[in-house]
């Protein structure tokens, strides 16, 4: 099992230990880490905005953990250019696990329902319509009233949804609002409070633009319109966020020039939301203040956690916020600054879940968006993509007679199984990657050498030299430059 390196004091090697990582609610001791930290923000306690916000997206946050009872509706185009490359059955496996998340909402009906276009400002035909109405009107006698639509689409037009509304008589949601409801839920830090505050904007933003252009046309009661005033706080509020992101940007980098300078290799855990990247980084690291949970978008930080691997070289693991289809391409870009932290990693290990149905649709989005992210973010798209490892996980959940995956780690996170051929891979790859050697090193016991190589490289263990009781043996994993340096100071001045 992987060795976690725990806080505190020197080790035998006389170097400071790793700190083990913190979560990001809890006061964190080693900043040079896990930056975040719980700090309530007042720019974000600001009642006319929730109040605004209130009227875009109809849940504030006090609602999200009252009872709703959700008819989860999945439209889908069955014919032409537009039909989508998803199957519908699992774009609505997917929403109802968005629905999951949130605590006392359940899916009391769920539906696919075909349709000729979803720019139509009632998205379904009449009948259905109608058909609708009634389903939620009668869901009282029936069993749990409906109290909420859900249409699993990633953004419904301020015109859709209102008309909607008045024939359903209950406010209907799209994925955007019911994504920045467990974004809202789960952001803990700073950081992730103020990226999904800055999610809402958009959103907000483009409602607007929405009824401006239309008026209320075709509605019994517009019900959303903007003073001058209000534009303007929504301006300097996006604004502030943008500011206090970009401090707090700057921050991330310079503790990642930090980690550089440190020399600490790190390797950024990637994929889809849910797939097990939290619960990979405990079995690497079995670090207890991990808590992988069954709910979408439970990480919303970016978080480093001090492992080793087998030749006993500290390395940083970086866990990510998860990645998933059909979310408008806005609230991605919000969390693209907490990714940076992945895009320089050395190597990354894409996790990817083997026994959800939808596997490979989720690993060909996680891959797309990766690579125009590292395209748009950094300049080295060829290095960081050919030092991936692509690892599928849960492989506990599939039958043994289809567990047969080309090109991939095969793993359980949850059974430990592959845990150590995987570290035995990472170890391989990341030595490769960053142009380290592992090598031993016959140097005088105590002397200047010895000093120079604990200070330089990562000595990984030692042994008396059988032959020489003046000399020890040091097992050491060096970089490439580093040995050049070695070789420069203490070989060549002997010559
Ligand atoms: N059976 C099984 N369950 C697993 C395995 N790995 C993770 N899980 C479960 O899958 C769920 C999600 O795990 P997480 O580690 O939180 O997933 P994540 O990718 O970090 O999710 P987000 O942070 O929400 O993107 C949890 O309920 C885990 O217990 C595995 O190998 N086998
Ligand atoms: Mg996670």
């Amino acid at each position: 099992m992987f060795q976690t390196i725990n806080g505190g004091g020197g080790d035998r090697t006389g170097k400071r230990k790793l700190p083990a990582a913190t979560s990001n609610s809890e006061e964190n001791d080693f900043g040079d880490l896990n930056e975040n930290n719980g700090d309530d923000c007042n720019l974000l306690d600001d009642k006319d905005y929730d109040t605004l916000a209130n009227a875009a997206m109809h849940v504030v946050t006090q609602n999200i953990l009252g009872q709703q009872n959700v008819l989860l509706i999945q439209p889908y185009i069955k014919w032409g250019p537009k039909k989508p490359k998803t199957k519908p059955e699992h774009q609505l496996a997917e929403a109802e696990s968005l629905i999951r998340t949130l605590p006392n909402w359940k899916v009391e009906i769920s539906l696919k329902v075909p349709v000729e276009s979803m720019e139509r400002k009632t998205i379904f035909g009449s009948g259905k319509l109608e058909e609708l109405r009634d389903l939620i009107k009668q869901s009282g006698s029936k069993g749990k009233k409906i109290t909420c639509v859900f249409i699993s689409r990633s953004m419904l037009t301020y015109h859709q949804k209102a008309i909607l509304e008045e024939h359903f008589n209950v406010p209907v949601m799209d994925r955007y609002s019911i994504v920045v409801q467990i974004l809202r839920l789960h952001a803990t830090s700073k950081e992730a409070k103020l990226q999904v505050a800055l999610a809402e904007i958009p959103y907000i933003i483009l409602q607007m633009r929405d009824i401006e252009m239309l008026g209320g046309a075709g509605l019994k009661q517009p019900r959303f319109y903007l003073s001058d005033q209000q534009k303007m706080m929504l301006k300097q509020r996006e604004k502030k966020i943008q500011h206090e992101l970009e401090e707090l940007r700057l921050r991330r980098k310079m503790i990642r020039n930090n980690r550089k300078q440190k020399q600490f290799p790190v390797i950024a855990v990637v994929g889809y939301t849910n797939c097990g990247k939290t619960s990979l980084i405990k079995a690497l690291t079995d670090e207890a203040t991990l808590q992988p949970k069954d709910q979408l978008f439970a990480t919303l930080d970016v978080t480093a956690h001090a492992g080793l691997l087998p030749c006993r070289l500290e390395v940083l693991f970086i866990d990510t916020v998860g990645f998933m289809s059909d979310i408008p391409t806005g609230l991605i870009e919000c969390f693209v600054s907490t990714l940076e932290d992945a895009l320089e990693a050395d190597l990354i290990i894409h996790v990817q879940d083997v026994s959800h149905e939808n596997w490979l649709d989720q690993k060909n989005h996680v891959e797309t968006t990766l690579a125009s992210l590292i395209r748009d973010n950094t300049n080295q798209t060829d290095h960081i993509m050919e030092n991936v490892i692509n690892v599928g996980n849960k492989i506990d959940l599939v039958p043994q007679d289809q567990q047969n995956f080309d090109n991939l780690r095969i793993i359980s996170a949850k059974t430990f199984i592959g845990i150590n051929d995987l570290l035995n891979e990472v170890e391989e790859k990341l030595l490769l990657a960053t142009k380290r050697v592992k090598m031993t090193f016959r140097v005088p016991m105590g002397g200047e050498e010895m000093q120079w190589l604990y200070k330089n490289s990562a000595v990984t263990s030692s042994e008396a030299d059988g032959e020489d009781s003046q000399k020890i043996l040091l097992h050491v994993v060096i970089s490439n430059p580093t040995l050049q340096q070695f070789k420069h100071r203490f070989v060549q001045s002997k010559k």
